[in-house]
């Protein structure tokens, strides 16, 4: 099975709202809502793929504050070990470069969109009360 390590972004504002980004159709795992970010390259520590895939994906630079999980999830071809961010915007304003649409979304409306299943744990560890 094909191996990626991944990193994602949970960018958060003042009042705590997430960014949220919609996968486009023509991503694998299409239409599913995750985390900005993507795969680590070779030679990068996961804090420095985080803020060039947040810089390609959103235009923005992110201050990357701590570390939340790690997850390795199965998918039916592809096995995926997720590794998530707590991050603030440094600079600039995010907009959706590629993905379908980006979203700020409130803490307890977040279980309501449609999540990558790697990106379950995270989204219970940063809802819990
Ligand atoms: N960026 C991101 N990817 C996630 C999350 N959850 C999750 O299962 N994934 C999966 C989807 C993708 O298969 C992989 C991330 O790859 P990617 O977004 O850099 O690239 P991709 O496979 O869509 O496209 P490609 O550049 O390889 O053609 O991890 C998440 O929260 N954020």
């Amino acid at each position: 099975m094909r191996e990626v390590t991944v990193v994602g972004a949970v960018i958060q504002d003042e009042s705590k709202r997430v960014l949220c980004a919609l996968r486009s159709k023509e991503m694998i795992l299409a239409n599913y809502w995750e985390f900005p970010g993507g795969k680590v390259e070779k030679g990068e520590n996961y804090p420095e793929a985080l803020t060039r895939e947040i810089q390609e994906e959103l235009g923005c630079t992110v201050l990357v504050e701590k570390k939340i999980t790690e997850v390795t999830h199965d998918y039916d071809n592809m096995r995926v070990h997720l590794h998530t961010y707590l991050c603030r915007i440094r600079n600039g304003n995010p907009v959706a470069k590629e993905h379908a649409k980006i979203q700020w979304v409130e803490l307890d409306q977040l279980h309501q969109l449609n999540w990558a299943p790697a990106d379950i744990p995270t989204l219970q560890i940063i809802t819990a009360p």
